[in-house]
């Protein structure tokens, strides 16, 4: 077939180095299922690449979406890969989730200060001394970290996964806490200094709802655009994200909250959820687990959903209750990335 006969398929992205490596994968993957198809990307910045100094939570839902979203429903691409995490738990009308790729590693890391690595000066956060800046802006993983390390502090740190590698390196934090899944599809895996998973021994925190994981949206009922990305699908990554989102989705009534997640297929068709909801300092938190056969995406959210009520019931409810409280009052609480 000549190049002329190509189809082309239209493909939206944001424009962070990441963003770019996560389609190029995508597309490397595809290729080989449609040799006649040529994949064109469009790539572009969403409000929360422009705007890097408001807090996460002003600049509203959708942050890393909106834009994309826009290009999707008036035909200019035919579909988006997003980090998952980054997706809100209620689409737009009209948009869908077609297909969520096999997982990357979940978990958070920790990355030292290249300074501390090279001197072997501190290897894990136990090592830190009292008073040591830990970077991230998101009040999940700060909040988990402060039950372990009371004497850490905590700044927020904003920008793509390079940017905050360099302001870890150059300004005055000494470690930062990143997704592994980033980095390794980055290829920075040499910078990772600790793995913080919760069975880990001064690890011990949950992940994002969706880390890890890319997502491919498309435009409800678009079954030609669906037809083309489906190789890509991953049934067990799409069933337990699923059933994450769901948790998150039952809890947040319209507001990002620090929700911490682990999912785990113990048995073929068994999945085992883990959720916790933790209090901004850290002191306070309910945590909760399941285990059910769970067959569909349906089956997942409501095992998500029923955790979420669970959740609720023990305590849960009030935590997220201060938090949106201390956020609509405009005070200093602020809940970052995810
Ligand atoms: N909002 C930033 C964001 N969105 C997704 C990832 C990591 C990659 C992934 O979860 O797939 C990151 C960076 C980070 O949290 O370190």
């Amino acid at each position: 077939m000549s190049e002329q006969q190509k189809q082309t398929v239209h493909i939206g992205t944001r424009r962070s180095a990441l963003a770019l490596r996560q389609v190029d994968l995508v597309i490397a993957a595809l290729q080989p299922h449609h040799p006649n198809v040529h994949f064109q990307v469009h790539a572009l910045a969403t409000l929360g690449d422009k705007n890097q100094t408001a807090s996460l939570p002003s600049l509203g839902k959708g942050l890393w979406t909106n834009e994309l979203e826009a290009k999707l429903f008036n035909n200019e691409v035919d579909f988006i890969v997003h980090c998952l995490k980054d997706v809100p738990t209620t689409l737009p009308e009209g948009g869908k989730i077609g297909v969520v790729t096999e997982r990357e590693d979940p978990r958070d890391v920790v990355v030292m200060k290249k300074k501390w690595a090279e001197q072997g000066k501190y290897k894990v956060l136990a090592d830190l001394p009292e008073g040591a800046i830990v970077g991230t802006s998101s009040v999940r993983r700060a909040a988990q970290l402060r039950r372990q390390y009371p004497g850490l502090v905590f700044k927020d740190v904003r920008g793509n996964i390079e940017t905050r590698m360099r302001k870890c390196d150059e300004e005055d934090y000494d470690c930062i806490i990143l997704a592994a899944a980033g980095l390794l599809r980055m290829g920075y895996d040499e910078r990772i200094a600790q793995w913080l998973d919760s069975t880990t021994e001064g690890g011990g925190m949950l992940h994002a709802v969706g880390q890890g994981a890319l997502a491919m949206e498309i435009r409800e009922g678009d079954e030609k655009t669906l037809e083309i990305i489906k190789p890509l699908c991953h049934e067990k990554t799409m069933v337990a994200t699923f059933a994450e989102r769901a948790v998150m989705r039952s809890l947040e009534g319209g507001c990002s909250v620090p929700i911490g997640v682990e999912t785990k297929w113990v048995e073929d068709d068994k999945l085992q959820l883990k959720a916790t909801v933790v209090s901004l300092d850290g002191k306070e938190s309910v945590d909760g687990q399941s285990v059910e056969v769970v067959k569909t995406t349906e089956e997942a959210e409501e095992m998500g959903r029923k955790l979420a009520e669970d959740l609720a019931k023990r305590g849960a409810q009030k935590i997220l209750d201060v938090v949106n409280k201390g956020r609509a009052s405009g005070g200093a609480l602020k809940v970052g990335d995810l």
